[in-house]
């Protein structure tokens, strides 16, 4: 199984990309989406968010009150960094059952849209690694007429996060989303055919056809050893 990363910056197009993922039949798994299932009231991630930081960060029917937990982690490096170890547990293992659940449906190729990917170390576990890169200006621009929410708090979401450029620094493939979504879309199917090339001997063997190949054989190779064996007992 390939499993690819996808990260960038905040807003700087990493859904938009997935969505192109998705729409060529290659499954996405959005660590953004496992986030926000284990912060569901009740959960397991809920308990430890609320014991942290109290009822205040709670809506009135007891789901977490996003925005304003928002707020107090992007302007505070060391409750941000709080939050994380609390829930980095969950998320790793929400992201681990949806890599499963895409390995038992048999997919050779899958992406993990993950914007901390280099900053929680998950980069061990994917090749290649694909960065959306854009520039700083039109990465506010986009955060700002997407969030609606105030420039400081843009720029404190930003610089929560390592910087674009070094991320681009570690990609095996640099998506430059600075232009139209025409221009990604015609980057994005260079990339598509870069992505979904030919498994490797490795990649084949930790897909589910590729266990299931190494199984058959050393069972039939098991047989064959067997019989010769019970054939060579009985001539001697
Ligand atoms: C603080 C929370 C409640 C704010 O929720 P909100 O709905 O406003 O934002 P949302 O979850 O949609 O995230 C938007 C973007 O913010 C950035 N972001 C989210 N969490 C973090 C973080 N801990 N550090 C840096 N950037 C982050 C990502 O680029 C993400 O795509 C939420 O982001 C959260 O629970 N974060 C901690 C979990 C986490 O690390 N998520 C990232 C997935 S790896
Ligand atoms: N090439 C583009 N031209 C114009 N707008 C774009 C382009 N690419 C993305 N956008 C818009 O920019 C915003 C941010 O994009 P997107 O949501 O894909 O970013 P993201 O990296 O997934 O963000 P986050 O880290 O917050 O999840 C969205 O409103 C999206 O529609």
């Amino acid at each position: 199984m390939r499993i690819v990363g996808l990260t960038g910056g905040i807003a700087s197009g990493k859904s938009t990309v997935s969505n192109l993922f998705k729409s060529h039949d290659v499954p996405v798994v959005d660590a953004d989406i496992v986030a926000r299932e284990v912060l569901r009231k009740g959960s397991g991630g809920w308990k430890k968010v609320v014991a942290a930081f109290g009822d205040e960060i709670l809506l009135e029917n007891g789901e977490v009150n996003r925005p304003s937990l928002g707020q107090i982690v992007f302007s505070d490096p060391d409750k941000r960094q709080f939050l994380n170890r609390l829930l980095a547990p969950y998320i790793s293992r929400g992201i681990f059952w949806e890599i499963l659940k895409l390995w038992m449906k048999g997919y050779k190729v899958i992406v993990l849209d993950v914007p901390l990917l280099f900053e929680a170390k998950m980069d061990r576990f994917t090749k290649p690694v694909i960065v959306v890169w854009v520039d700083p200006e039109t990465q506010i621009q986009r955060l700002l007429a997407r969030d609606k929410s105030g420039e400081e708090d843009a720029r404190n979401r930003i610089n929560a996060q390592m910087s674009l450029d070094v991320k681009r620094g570690k990609a095996n493939i640099v998506i430059d989303n600075t232009g139209s979504l025409d221009d990604l879309n015609q980057q994005f199917l260079k990339v598509l055919v870069e992505v979904t090339w030919p498994l490797t001997w490795t990649e084949f063997s930790c897909s589910r056809q590729g266990v299931f190949t190494i199984l058959a054989s050393v069972a039939s190779g098991l047989v064959l050893f067997v019989k010769a064996f019970n054939n060579h007992s009985r001539t001697s």
